[in-house]
């Protein structure tokens, strides 16, 4: 069972019993965090082929980027079978012994599949109560051999999630009036990167002295999240923290920094961070897009034309940004902050 992993250390990593936060800002100081109104974006009527219909989620994509960055995805077309699936597929590669799958672990940071515990714990004092399996998924296919399911599942689910991804981002860029052919050369989605992650949070005996991860911005364009039964994530938004209660069979999607690098700063990525419990273990899936890693993303043209502003960005390389970011200690969005003019 994957409650057994904060004991065995399934992963590879033992968690301390007597945790203390060996970062201060690690430290549940503020836990008065409000249950917020989040934007549902109905994701049926942006691909039911009406003009009308979606025109209307366009705007209301372009409003949630604008005002929160974050938003829930309902009647994505994803089954609750696939779902439950992909969460039983990583259940059943965390509960595999040791030696099947420790192979994975403390890889370096741009392997295609890596297994390890908190962010980066090479440059960390302290670990965050957190196991992962991070695997690259799209343009090249990656899987874990075992649980033999789960090569199968993983491409079926990645494969889905994609297609919901990129239909969301042809949204929210229309939502800024860029053409399909400036998305195209701004961000070939053709070829776009893909990762799919599975999060575990055992039950932590101190859940004020840590986190599950800490605040910190994803670096892709954008990223679509599930989870168990256990809530746990908080988001920015306007300068203070919201709880979120996600809703039963749906996604929870933010925006990420190369997201803010393309709208110049209109859509901005949003800080998230995910608490613990001391009871249930939680296990959220993440799949990211980004741009492919030989992608430089640049402010797009038009819209510095358009409001006759100076870009806000410089580019980088999108696999040196990730490669930096996975190799840093993770703080809110200090890698997309080293790219301001
Ligand atoms: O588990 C969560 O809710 C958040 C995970 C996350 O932010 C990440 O993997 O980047
Ligand atoms: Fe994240």
């Amino acid at each position: 069972m994957v409650t057994e992993i904060a004991d065995s250390g399934a992963a590879g990593t033992y968690f301390p019993s007597d945790y203390i936060a060996g970062d201060p800002s690690a430290v549940v100081t503020d836990d008065s965090c409000a249950l917020g109104d989040i934007p549902i974006i109905d994701f049926s009527f942006l691909s039911n082929g009406i003009p009308e219909t979606r025109a209307e989620i366009v705007r209301e994509l372009g409003q949630a980027c604008e005002e929160w960055g974050f938003f829930t995805v309902v009647n994505h077309g994803v089954t609750e079978e696939m779902r439950a699936a992909m969460m039983d597929a990583f259940v059943g590669f965390f509960d595999l012994a040791a030696e099947e799958k420790d192979e994975y672990l403390g890889r370096r940071v741009m392997d295609p599949i890596r297994m390890g515990t908190s962010f980066n714990s090479t440059v960390e004092d302290a670990p965050y109560w957190r196991h992962f399996l991070k695997i690259w998924v799209h343009p090249l296919f990656h899987s874990p051999t075992k649980p033999t399911v789960f090569r199968e599942v993983s491409e079926d689910y990645a494969k889905h999630t994609r297609y919901l991804a990129k239909e969301l981002l042809k949204g929210i860029l229309d939502s800024l009036g860029l053409g399909e052919k400036e998305m195209e050369e701004a961000l070939d989605l053709d070829s776009c990167s893909q990762v799919l992650v599975g999060n575990i949070y055992p039950p932590c005996p101190n859940p004020e002295l840590t986190w599950g991860i800490p605040s910190h911005s994803d670096p892709g364009l954008l990223t679509v999240l599930m989870q168990n039964e256990t809530d746990g994530l908080q988001v920015m938004h306007h300068g203070k923290w919201v709880c979120v209660n996600a809703l039963p069979n749906s996604f929870l999607v933010n925006l990420g920094d190369h997201m803010e690098i393309v709208s110049n700063g209109r859509y901005k990525s949003v800080l998230h961070r995910a608490k613990v419990d001391n009871q249930n273990t939680r296990i959220s899936i993440v799949t990211a897009i980004g741009p492919s890693l030989d992608t430089v993303v640049v402010p797009a043209p038009s819209l510095l034309q358009r409001g006759n502003h100076p870009a806000a960005f410089r580019g980088i390389k999108y696999g040196d940004f990730v490669e930096h970011q996975q190799s840093s200690r993770l703080k809110e969005k200090s890698v997309l902050d080293h790219l301001r003019v």
